[in-house]
């Protein structure tokens, strides 16, 4: 499990924007909007409560505050807890709470204590990119490309397949490739096969792991992944839209999940 640092949470509000404003010029639609498409819901000013949890490698210094700026871009009502696990749970819940939020080194959660939804970060990341890269403006076809199949790419490729995609996917773990052609029914990509993408999801923490033959000359590369995994030159070369942020665009969809 890739965690976070510091250092990839600095400027959070200004890449949001930025990644905003990709979204509005390569799908017509925003954040919400598409959220909003996804999952059928609304935010409504929500009082979310956001605990700090001290497990395993323990507390990122800026994670809390961060989620904290994400529910006040959003509209809600966000209060990191004074005191971290159990005791900030108590808190939260105390407070009444609508929404709680809370991650340890594995799993990123939120929890509607109104309404009893829960959903983890990963999957909910998985769609959200997933989702923005399907609805890429200049798509040439219904071929959308996937690369890594964790947690999070998994997820993606569930969604895909799901709203009809043809959608291609390469992970170099053989049993996830096995998995994923049998359960998901996605074309295992072939990098010999000359083909290429206007719609790419990739969601690995390596770097590089978007080649030249696999973007097409309009293309909207929409990553979580922590490294970029498009390297600079293809990026300045082709007239390629990205999508990359580390956390905010994941955690709005947990928040829209969940209402
Ligand atoms: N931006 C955001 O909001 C979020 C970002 N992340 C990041 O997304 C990335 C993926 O997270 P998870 O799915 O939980 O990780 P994971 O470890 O579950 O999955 C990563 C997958 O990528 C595959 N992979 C590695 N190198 C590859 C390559 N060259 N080509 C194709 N596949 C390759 C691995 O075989 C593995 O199946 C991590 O970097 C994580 O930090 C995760 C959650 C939210
Ligand atoms: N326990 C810590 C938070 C740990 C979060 C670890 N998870 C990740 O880094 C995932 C979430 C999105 C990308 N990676 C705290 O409360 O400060
Ligand atoms: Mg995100």
């Amino acid at each position: 499990m890739a965690l976070l640092t510091p250092q990839d949470l600095e400027g959070l509000t200004k890449q949001l924007e930025c990644n905003n404003n990709t979204i509005k010029k390569a799908t017509g639609m925003d954040i919400a909007d598409i959220c909003k498409q996804i999952y059928g819901t609304t935010l409504d000013g929500e009082k979310v409560g956001i605990v700090p949890i001290t497990s395993g490698n323990g507390i990122i210094t800026n994670f809390s505050s961060s989620l904290l700026t994400i529910t006040e871009y959003f509209g809600l009502d966000g209060a990191v807890t004074e005191h971290p696990d159990v005791t900030g749970y108590y808190e939260a819940v105390s407070s009444d709470a609508d929404i709680i939020l809370m991650a340890d080194d594995h799993i990123f959660i939120a929890h509607n204590m109104k309404n009893g939804k829960i959903a983890t970060n990963h999957v909910c990341t998985g769609v959200v990119y997933a989702e923005i890269a399907s609805r890429y403006k200049y798509a040439d076809s219904k071929d959308i490309l996937v690369i890594g199949l964790g947690r999070v790419g998994y997820a993606g490729a569930q969604h895909l397949v799901k709203r009809d995609f043809d959608v291609y996917a390469y992970d170099p773990d053989r049993e996830t490739m096995e998995k994923a052609r049998k359960e998901l029914g996605i074309i295992p990509y072939d990098p010999e096969e000359e083909h290429k993408f206007s719609m790419v999801l990739e969601a690995t923490p390596n770097p590089n792991t978007i080649s030249e033959g696999m973007v097409a000359e309009r293309c909207l590369v929409s990553t979580p992944g922590i490294p970029c995994g498009l390297p600079e030159d293809i990026g300045e070369r082709n007239e390629i839209d990205l999508v990359m942020e580390p956390l905010m665009i994941g955690v709005a969809s947990m928040l829209y999940a969940v209402m």
